[in-house]
């Protein structure tokens, strides 16, 4: 354990690829193991990433007071996270140097999914660059098609039936944060994001080269993934985790930027339908007894408990916590 493998996974888009079954394998041993893999192999263009880390640097460069003007609000969890906006959930009150926007899978003002979970709903495109929505939308599908690949290959994997991963993400809470990361000075404490856990099903991020994103390995030492450029790096969160009855592992990782320079990320975070109730589709391992998760339920109240005001109760879900 420890190290983070890069796998070519062209072979997972062909179930009768000669090499299908070996990749599967590879990405299930890194997923067993330290729950952090670097992606070639995936079909997306790179000119859909360069569009998109370009959109995303356009997104970020307006006025301070703009940013404030289209933040987030408690009803509506889209749109600016200005720098500073949210302190961590660890209690110690210091803020993570990062600005954010948020977005979530695109649904229109009048489908019918938003009179079963109100949560759902459009996006709010920032107006200040036209072509954000279709730059984005063009990417996002595209992360669709890997994640859709990704999660047939832990079906197969785990020996689930066919589909029954995938199908847990038909109008799914899918959601992605723009990030932009100022650079720290050497001397400078704290973190661009402090260790977490992921708390979504996976994630998918195109690594900025700046570098940053450091993992934590079993024994408590960090590394950083060595993904060749047009890579993607794909992690487990604890959705998988839980379902694969501690298998599958969600592996603490977190953001320092020390390059200089400007360090911009977009994190595709898979997460399914807001009435799937996650629980471990196979026989827990050992010692592994986590109550099961209601989507729906989990995305509120990731939405409510990200104000510093709001509490975690009794009936938060035990979700990206640290201690386990
Ligand atoms: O920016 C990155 O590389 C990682 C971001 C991250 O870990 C997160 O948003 O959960
Ligand atoms: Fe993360």
């Amino acid at each position: 354990m420890g190290r983070i493998p890069t796998i070519d996974v062209a072979p997972l888009f062909d179930a009768s690829h000669r090499d299908y079954e070996q990749t599967v394998l590879r990405v299930m041993n890194a997923c067993t193991d330290i729950g952090f893999l670097s992606i070639t192999g995936t079909g997306i263009p790179d000119n859909a990433v360069r569009n998109m880390r370009a959109c995303v640097q356009a997104i970020f460069n307006v006025e301070e007071d703009t940013k404030w003007d289209q933040a987030i609000t408690r009803e509506n969890y889209r749109g600016f996270i200005p720098l500073g906006f949210f302190t961590p959930n660890d209690g110690s009150g210091k803020a993570d140097k990062y600005e954010g926007y948020k977005l979530h899978h695109e649904v229109a003002s009048d489908a019918p999914i938003r009179n079963d979970c109100t949560l759902y709903g459009p996006n709010v495109w920032p107006p200040q660059v036209p072509n954000a929505r279709g730059v984005i939308l063009d990417y996002w599908s595209q992360l669709d098609r890997v994640a859709d690949a990704l999660l047939r290959t832990l079906e197969t994997g785990l020996g689930l039936p066919a589909h029954q991963l995938r199908d847990a993400f038909r109008d799914p809470m899918t959601n992605m944060t723009l990030l932009h990361y100022p650079p720290q000075a050497a001397d400078e404490g704290g973190y661009g994001i402090h260790p977490h856990k992921d708390t979504d099903a996976l994630t998918i991020i195109a690594p900025d080269p700046v570098g940053g994103l450091e993992v934590q390995t079993r024994d408590g030492g960090w590394v950083r993934p060595d993904c060749p450029p047009g890579g993607f790096v794909v992690n487990i969160g604890d959705m998988l985790e839980l379902w694969s009855g501690g298998r599958l592992k969600s592996t603490p990782h977190r953001v320092v930027n020390r390059s200089g320079q400007e360090r911009y990320s977009f994190p595709y975070f898979a997460v399914p339908r807001h009435d799937v109730v996650v629980a471990p589709l196979i026989d827990p391992l050992p010692g592994f007894d986590r109550p099961a998760v209601h989507c729906g339920h989990w995305s509120a109240e990731i939405w409510r408990t990200n104000w510093p005001d709001e509490a975690a109760h009794d009936a938060t879900p035990e979700l990206g916590t640290l201690s386990d």
